[in-house]
């Protein structure tokens, strides 16, 4: 009897060698987010990727060990957490549709009752924060603890300096809040609420501890090394086709069609993504456009799909 022969096992590490070399003019280019003055420090240059196996093999390339600011990369992990607790009730606080403006914009919110369109965007965030801090007396470890647990690190943490930085300067996001609570959607303080969210932003974490993480949404809600279930298959499914939608912002149409892959990124130079059935994927630079997408990022995950082949299309 004849079987179907295994695909072959990936091998990125020619890939990443030939990413890093063709990064390198994008490096300089781009701006950091200088509007949390903690994150104008960090340098442009810096460009790291990493690739982790379900079966635990790791593939890296650059700065893939070095530690940075998660920022809304974490509005993916609050999501999981929301979602473990409320389930299907969650979308009677927050849409689940692309935006269309950018990730801080007020005026979408105003048209729509206060009710964010998405859980990606600022304002759905801090309507998911708010779940988190009913749910938990200190909704900070709780993201944290999570972390620990995906990347399989004891260490990681989040910045004091950082979240308390933004949280200086968070007027945006404080105006986003009180409009919000105006039209009952938010329950707790709106101290309380940007208190959590930036210390969730403020997360750090390296390339290698990003792409372990996703193992689980590319395991279909099961962490590949012990076999525990985190998600059932269906919400992992929905949290990637979130991610697809709308996870690089108003810039998500044109990121689906480069780099074909469920994905969301962060202002501080960070893009998380995964290859169903195969691997967790980060990438860091801290250049971003003008969406607020991380130059490089976008470019390395656009030649990953295509010198590899692999994407979910
Ligand atoms: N896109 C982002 O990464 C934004 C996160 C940032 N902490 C903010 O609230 O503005």
């Amino acid at each position: 009897m004849s079987r179907t022969p295994a695909p072959p096992r990936p091998d990125f590490d020619a890939a990443l060698q030939e990413i890093a070399a063709r990064v390198q003019p994008l490096l300089g280019q781009g701006q950091v987010a200088s509007y949390i003055p903690e994150l104008a420090g960090v340098p442009r240059e810096r460009f790291g990727m990493a690739i982790v196996g379900i079966g635990g093999e790791v593939w890296e390339v650059g700065h893939a060990r070095e530690r940075f600011s998660i920022q809304s990369i974490s509005k993916l992990f609050a999501l999981l957490k929301a979602l473990q607790h409320e389930g299907d009730a969650l979308w009677e606080r927050v849409g689940r549709e692309p935006s269309g403006t950018p990730f801080n914009s007020l005026v979408q919110l105003e048209h729509e009752g206060g009710k964010p369109r998405n859980p990606f965007i600022n304002a759905g965030a801090l309507a998911v924060t708010d779940v988190l801090c009913t749910r938990h007396v200190q909704p900070e470890t709780a993201l944290v603890e999570l972390l620990r647990k995906l990347a399989d690190n004891p260490g990681i943490d989040y910045s004091l300096r950082v979240a308390q930085s933004e949280r200086r300067h968070s007027d945006r996001n404080a105006a986003m809040a009180h409009f919000m609570r105006s039209f009952g959607r938010l329950h707790n303080p709106v101290d309380r609420i940007l208190d959590a969210y930036c210390s969730h932003c403020a997360i750090e974490m390296s390339c290698v501890d990003l792409a372990r993480s996703m193992l689980l949404l590319a395991n279909h809600g099961e962490l590949p090394w012990s076999g525990e279930r985190l998600l059932t298959p269906s919400l992992s499914k929905r949290l990637n086709a979130l991610m697809l939608t709308c996870g690089t912002y108003d810039a998500a149409g044109d990121f689906a069609f480069r780099v074909g892959l469920p994905a969301k990124s962060g202002v501080g130079g960070g893009i998380v993504a995964l290859i169903p059935n195969l691997c967790g994927i980060c990438v860091w630079s801290p250049g971003l456009d003008a969406n607020g997408n991380s130059l490089a990022g976008v470019a390395a995950l656009e030649w990953l799909t295509t010198l590899t082949g692999r994407s979910i299309f």
